[in-house]
């Protein structure tokens, strides 16, 4: 487990939290600007004084007037624009680290790390001949090789532009999956939170407000991760082999999606984004239509009407959850109810990857 706790002050601004999160996976911190994200992130590096105390095990970084210094605590940190030493090759960064570390505790190979990200093309390069996203993909490389505790990435994309967004996210989800360090990792992009939080740390006004898992977090309709295309589910499961008519598989639980659009790149385990307003509900199983993905759920809520629209969150045989939005017209129609099972009809599923 990881425990902090941490109180600092500022003219206008005062951080105070607490938490305990385990010591895996993804943790996304998301939150408005201003509310304490990057002060949160130095404050787990050591390199925002303030009080508290900070445990990962039984290994202690800080309490009471115990300081373990940055340089001294096993962390990587990635800032939004990479710093690579410039005079080094990309494989010069990611050996950087590596070489000092006392061989009994280099837990990752640069080869394994060089394929997570995939770097073999790059190696040879200086700092300056690398795009925005290729250095960016080096300085990951180069803090997963100094084998850390925690490693601490501060908006990594932000800086990027969205066709580096999307070359960088798969390697991201890659190392997410592969590399058994977890992972803090704040940004402001819902999409971002959606390929790769495992759980998510909502921050306001330098308190926390939730943490949640990813799923808990999208099954509320009032989820700040809707702001932009409104409510939406994601569900995990493995791709299968496609078939010679276009459909792909999409399996989960006992359970089978079909997509229709081809694969960008071959992955096996992926994550499916399917917004609210794409899923119908019918109480009977229908034939004769042209919708290919039809799924048992049970109705968990029946959220308030908004604007004539109802959002409706269910529950799927793998105790999954998905959102569908109806009209309240139909809701009523329907006499849709708490506990109650029905089909959701899925008109369009997005691949996150
Ligand atoms: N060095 C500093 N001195 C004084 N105030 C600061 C300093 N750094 C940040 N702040 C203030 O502390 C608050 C929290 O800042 P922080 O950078 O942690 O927010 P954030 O959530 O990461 O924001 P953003 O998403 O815009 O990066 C803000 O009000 C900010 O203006």
């Amino acid at each position: 487990m990881l425990s902090a706790e941490f109180k600092l002050q500022r003219r206008e601004f005062s951080l105070d939290v607490g938490f305990e999160l385990p010591l895996s996976g993804v943790t996304v911190l998301f939150g408005p600007s201003g509310c304490g994200k990057t002060t949160l992130l130095r404050a787990l590096a050591g390199l925002e004084p303030c009080q508290g105390r900070l445990w990962l095990g039984d290994e202690c970084w800080q309490d009471g007037q115990r300081r373990v210094p940055t340089h001294r605590r096993r962390l990587g940190y990635v800032f939004q624009e990479a710093s690579l030493f410039p005079h080094l090759s990309a494989r010069g960064n990611l050996d950087f680290g590596w070489k000092r570390l006392p061989p009994a505790e280099r837990q990752l190979e640069p080869q394994t790390v060089i394929d997570w990200l995939g770097l073999a093309p790059l190696l040879g390069h200086r700092a300056h001949e690398l795009s925005g996203g290729q250095r960016q993909r080096v300085a990951i490389g180069r803090a997963l090789l100094t084998s850390p505790r925690i490693l601490l990435l501060d908006e990594p994309l932000s800086a990027l532009d969205r066709a580096a967004k999307q070359e960088i996210l798969p390697y991201l989800e890659e190392l997410a999956a592969q590399s058994g360090v977890p992972i803090f990792y704040v940004t402001h992009a819902p999409e971002e939170v959606e390929r790769l939080a495992d759980r998510v740390i909502l921050m306001e006004q330098g308190q926390i407000s939730r943490i949640e898992s990813l799923r808990d977090a999208l099954a509320r309709p009032d989820s700040p991760l809707f702001v932009e295309e409104g409510a939406a589910s994601i569900l995990e499961g493995v791709i299968g082999q496609g078939l010679d008519d276009g459909r792909t598989p999409f399996d989960f639980g006992e359970q089978r999606l079909w997509l229709v659009k081809p694969l960008r790149r071959p992955v096996t385990r992926a994550r499916l984004r399917i917004q609210a307003s794409d899923v119908s509900l019918s109480l009977t199983p229908l034939e004769g239509v042209s919708i290919l993905n039809q799924l048992p759920m049970q109705i968990r809520r029946v959220h308030p009407v908004r604007e004539g629209r109802v959002l409706v969150s269910g529950e799927l045989a793998d105790g999954q959850g998905l959102l569908a939005e109806v009209s309240a017209y139909s809701a009523g129609q329907l006499r849709l109810a708490e506990g109650q099972g029905c089909y959701a009809l899925i008109k369009a599923v997005a691949l996150l990857s």
